[in-house]
């Protein structure tokens, strides 16, 4: 009887696995990596991880926009990955329905609580519904504006003013983010009773009575709607929804200082629009307000430029409900993944055209001077459809009161070598900070 050797068996093994291998291929749909036996596409990803966000770009660029992800067999890391303008409408706005943050993500983040950012459906409505009203309130909005011009007066200038004079290298990075305590610690503070943190108890009461007296002016037309409890649940999403916020800001306005103090011309434009504005204003310190802001259309286009190309929030996640068919012609399975890289997005010629690279203010100037609307399918850093960011025009107001301030008083230089890259993290911030030296203006 003939009997098989090893060299036979191994053969067989292979010629198996290599015949799992084409049927395994033959079921994807534009598969974005070479498909392993039993790790799938990882090997690739985790070999470009210190640079994903390139990556993935490059990688949906060479495969026209969409395809799919596979992670190692048996396990749920598979998606469907894309950066088309024509798919994101129809998840986000057309089939909005069909398309949901799902169980898996409350899961993955549970630490921001079952409020706005993590429910779905009558939920999410009801979230959505309690926090508009707030976020459009007129007294909200003034309450904002005089918080971050005093944030800015009493801590922010104070602190650059104190490292200008030292002459050292500052991380302005872990500037901006020491405006706002990381959530953990605040809380953990907080439990605990100590140090700061009683200033800050009784500092958060005030707050606390302020957004409590909000919430309550809009009991009325609110009045049957939701009961107590209720109440107060959305009186703590809120709080959750203005410490999130911060986080992006502070991604935001690191990624803001870098392109404008390395593009001259730009810092220029951005330094003459404030003079003609308020140049007769008041002294030295150019500390805005809500309505001066507006008048600063270039800045603001400098703001929509730097968060085109470096989006706080560089990647968006869905669940499909049921079948489906996105425009691009990609199947959808009912319970997939979907990513939506915002950061690819922000950098694909088909969107903004063969300079997508660059960064150029003038790309949302229109030819009136006033600003290019840009669907937010597009330009999808504040999100698009009926999820679009709540804070968004409360962040263009911050950014551009901290803009003005720190750019009119003082001089930025990034120092010389200083690596820049995004850190791998749910909010794209500089992985070693951005390193500078100020000096004051004029001197
Ligand atoms: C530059 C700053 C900001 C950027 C780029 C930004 C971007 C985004 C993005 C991409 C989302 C969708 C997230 C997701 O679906 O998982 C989002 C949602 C949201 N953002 Fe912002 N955000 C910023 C600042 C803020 C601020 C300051 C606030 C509030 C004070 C805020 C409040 C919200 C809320 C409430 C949602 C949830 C909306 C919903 O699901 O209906 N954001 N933001």
């Amino acid at each position: 009887m003939a009997m098989f050797g090893c060299p036979e068996i191994l053969a067989a093994i292979l010629c198996l696995v290599f015949l799992f291998q084409l049927l395994w291929n033959r079921s994807k749909r534009d598969p974005l990596l070479t498909d392993w036996p039993i790790l799938g596409m990882l090997p690739p990803l985790v070999l470009n991880l210190w640079q994903v966000h390139e990556f993935v770009t490059q990688v949906l660029k060479k495969k026209g926009g969409t395809g799919e992800f596979r992670g190692p067999w048996f396990t749920k890391l598979n998606y469907l990955v894309t950066l088309d303008p024509m798919n994101v409408h129809h998840m986000m706005s057309k089939n909005f329905g069909n398309y949901v943050k799902g169980p898996e993500f409350r899961e993955i983040f549970e630490a921001f609580g079952d409020g706005i950012f993590t429910a779905d459906s009558e939920q999410w409505k009801h979230n959505r519904a309690m926090l508009h009203s707030v976020f459009k309130s007129r007294s909200f909005e003034m309450f904002l504006e005089r918080l971050i011009q005093k944030k800015v007066r009493s801590n922010l200038i104070p602190v650059v003013n104190h490292m200008q004079k030292q002459g050292t290298v500052v991380d302005l990075q872990d500037v901006f983010n020491r405006q706002t305590l990381p959530t953990s610690l605040w809380k953990l503070q907080k439990w605990i009773q100590i140090g700061e943190e009683k200033k800050m108890t009784r500092a958060c009461k005030i707050f606390d009575q302020f957004l409590h007296e909000c919430i309550a002016s809009k009991r009325k037309e609110l009045n049957g709607k939701y009961g107590k409890n209720e109440m107060e649940e959305h009186h703590l999403d809120l709080l959750t929804v203005l410490i999130k916020g911060r986080d992006t800001i502070t991604s935001g306005l690191t990624w803001f200082f870098w392109l404008v103090v390395t593009h001259p011309l730009v810092e220029r434009k951005i330094l003459q629009e404030i003079e003609e504005n308020f140049a007769a204003k008041e002294g030295d310190s150019m500390i805005l307000g809500m309505e001066e802001v507006k008048n600063l259309i270039y800045l603001h286009c400098a703001i929509c430029e730097s968060l085109r190309l470096f989006p706080p929030i560089p990647f968006e996640r869905k669940q499909a409900i049921e079948h489906d068919m996105l425009p691009s012609g990609h199947h959808v399975y009912p319970n997939e993944n979907i990513l939506i890289s915002l950061y690819a997005m922000g950098r694909s010629e088909e969107i903004w055209g063969k300079d997508c690279l660059e960064f150029k203010p003038e790309r949302w100037i229109s030819k009136k001077g006033g600003i290019v609307h840009v669907p937010s399918y597009k330009f999808i850093s504040f999100n698009a459809g009926p999820r679009t960011c709540l804070g968004k025009d409360l962040s263009f107001v911050q950014m551009k009161i901290v803009a003005s301030a720190i750019l009119w008083n003082y001089s930025i230089q990034v120092v010389e070598d200083h690596p820049i890259s995004p850190s791998l993290s749910i909010v794209l911030l500089m992985k070693y900070g951005l390193k500078v030296r100020i000096t004051k203006r004029g001197i």
